[in-house]
């Protein structure tokens, strides 16, 4: 893999820029470029590529999911965590409801979706909710080495205003018991971490860590537990894409997990990290053009995982 080789696979693809659409449910996303793109990948090896708008900040989004499920996996452990939500691909878009009064018990599917994200993020322990907010924060920075890691404000309070879905999902999950404590308090901290800044060379720095069992390859600190990374990382592949999460896994074959402001951070186990930024996504709120970048470096440095 060298530098002029990813740049062919990113100019091959940034002719689809017009395909998609820029999320627009939450308003402030409207205001992103849709025209950005941007591709880090960091090696464990070493190789490291940074191509295109890669200083570019953007919301984390959903990706956040990966970070909530470890907080709350280090904070309460295996059995706990899954007693509030699955571990098995819904098939339903990402922010549906229509499953969760019918399966019995209640448990969301899986902490990719909405629903399980915000049953996980009731689980993350603080003094209060700013504290939480905190530790995120502090995990995300330590991560990334990136000050820049911080509350998008215009985002997060753009979430809260319009987030009424998500708050159908959070107070129909207090009334089957699946989510503890105040449904308004959860809510606030995955809105907040929904709209932590990011750049996708921030991405690619957590997968770095995940491919590495959780440990730094060059500094050795191990930050992540490897069993909660071997658990990350097999949710992220049946789940981290959706509803597409099948097809992902068949075209690509290695985890990642993607945001509707565009991010999608990959994990190659073993081999690397990969961020990828381009806002316009596709019905099931994957980035076109991340899928793309994806799929493409998968098959040209045969990276699938059941690639044998
Ligand atoms: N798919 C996403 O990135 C969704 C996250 C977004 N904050 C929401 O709750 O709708």
């Amino acid at each position: 893999m060298n530098r002029e080789e990813i740049e062919e696979i990113i100019s091959r693809n940034h002719k689809k820029i017009n395909s998609g659409e820029v999320a627009d449910y939450i308003p402030e996303l409207k205001n992103m470029d849709p025209t950005i793109l941007g591709v880090t990948i960091a090696s464990i090896n070493r190789d490291s590529f940074t191509i295109g708008d890669c200083d570019q900040r953007f919301t984390i989004q959903s990706i956040s999911k990966v970070i909530a499920l470890i907080v709350a996996l280090k904070d309460c452990g295996f059995d706990k965590v899954f007693s509030k939500v699955g571990m098995e691909a819904s098939g339903d878009p990402f922010n549906s409801i229509i499953k969760l009064e019918t399966l019995q018990p209640n448990k969301p599917f899986n902490p990719m979706i909405n629903a399980g994200a915000i049953a996980i993020t009731s689980l993350i322990k603080g003094q209060n909710g700013e504290a939480s907010f905190h530790r995120i924060i502090q995990l995300l920075q330590t991560i990334t080495g990136s000050r820049h890691i911080e509350l998008n404000e215009a985002v997060y309070q753009s979430e809260k205003e319009t987030g009424n879905r998500n708050r159908s999902l959070a107070y129909f999950m207090k009334s089957t018991g699946i989510l503890e404590g105040d449904p308004e308090e959860a809510l606030d901290l995955y809105f907040k971490i929904c709209s932590i800044n990011v750049t996708c060379s921030d991405l690619a720095k957590i997968g770095l860590w995940l491919s590495n069992g959780g440990q730094h390859p060059h500094s050795k600190e191990q930050i992540i537990e490897p069993e909660i990374a071997k658990i990350v990382l097999t949710i992220m592949m049946t789940s981290g894409m959706y509803n597409a999460s099948g097809e992902f896994a068949v075209q690509v074959g290695f985890p990642a997990k993607s945001g509707v402001s565009g991010g999608i951070m990959a994990v190659v186990p073993g081999k690397m990290g990969i961020g990828v930024i381009s806002p316009p996504i596709d019905k099931k709120g994957n980035s076109v053009i991340g899928v793309h970048v994806l799929e493409d470096i998968s098959k040209q440095f045969q990276l699938h995982q059941f690639h044998v």
